[in-house]
């Protein structure tokens, strides 16, 4: 699990952050959302250690990170799996090599267990054999996810952060993504953080859902109580799409009818 009290980060006097508290449970997968600008990526990036908040407090599991010293800090990196924006893998190793990179990086493993494992999860993420000695370059972006993923996971990680992780692919890609992060998130019981513009994520794995204004905690809750929720910002974000305004008045009209019976 890990929590948030109060946290706040300034850019210079510019506040990004404004005081945003709440939890993130463990074996779920919980995602953060909000127009673009709102801080998203800034409080994904104060959870994995990338920037220091100006103040607050970031409890993974109870512990304070943000008076984690050097050696705290990179004992608490080997149990972070990120799959970053647009995948972000090396474009020199194959890809067995870059799932293999944390393991040489956070492991004491040999060489051929490692390469075990990475292989491993690279069939656990659906890819087969042929590709694993091929470039990034040199199989498909719905691959290269797939890839970043098994990367992310391969030290069986407690805490699983992905940014963006369906830009660029298509619908059906995207949702088999979600499907697989999702599906990890309870095979090995990672707290998954989840940062998404995408309204079709929210109501495929959206078990906890933060909502972010221009810095604040506008709105929390799940992938139901969104579809009904009478906060503006959150109808205004959510029914951008003319599809999601049909359902919400279908879901209100079921509501009401269901409430007038009692
Ligand atoms: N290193 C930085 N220095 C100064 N300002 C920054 C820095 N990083 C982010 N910001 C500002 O913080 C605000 C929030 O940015 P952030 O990237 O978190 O938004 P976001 O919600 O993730 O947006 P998007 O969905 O477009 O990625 C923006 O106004 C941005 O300009």
């Amino acid at each position: 699990m890990i929590e948030i009290k109060n946290l706040k980060k300034s850019f210079d006097d510019i506040e990004v952050l404004k005081g945003i508290s709440t939890t993130f449970e463990t074996g779920k997968t919980n995602l953060i959302i909000g127009q673009s600008g709102s801080g998203k990526t800034v409080l994904l990036k104060c959870l994995t250690g990338l920037i220091t908040p100006s103040s607050g407090e970031v409890l993974f599991d109870g512990n304070d990170t943000t008076k984690y010293n050097f050696q705290q800090r990179q004992e608490l990196r080997g149990e972070i799996g990120t799959v970053f924006q647009g995948s972000a893998l090396f474009d020199s190793m194959t890809v067995l090599e870059n799932v293999r990179f944390p393991l040489e990086m956070f492991s004491k493993l040999s060489m051929r267990e490692m390469n075990k494992r990475a292989e491993e999860v690279l069939e656990r993420v659906n890819l087969t054999k042929e590709s694993f000695t091929k470039f990034p370059a040199e199989i498909s972006g719905g691959m290269q996810k797939r890839v970043a993923i098994a990367r992310a996971v391969v030290n069986k990680p407690k805490y699983l952060f992905a940014d963006e992780p369906n830009s660029g692919l298509d619908p059906k890609t995207s949702m088999v993504i979600d499907q697989l992060l999702h599906e990890l998130t309870v095979e090995y019981n990672t707290t998954t953080i989840i940062n998404t513009h995408d309204m079709n994520s929210v109501m495929e794995i959206g078990e906890n859902i933060l909502f972010l204004k221009g810095g604040f905690k506008e709105w929390e809750g799940d992938k139901n109580e969104i579809l009904t929720a009478d906060n503006e910002a959150v109808i205004d974000f959510v029914y951008s799409s003319k599809l999601f305004t049909k359902l919400r008045e279908v879901l209100l009209k079921e509501k009401s009818n269901s409430t007038n019976k009692f």
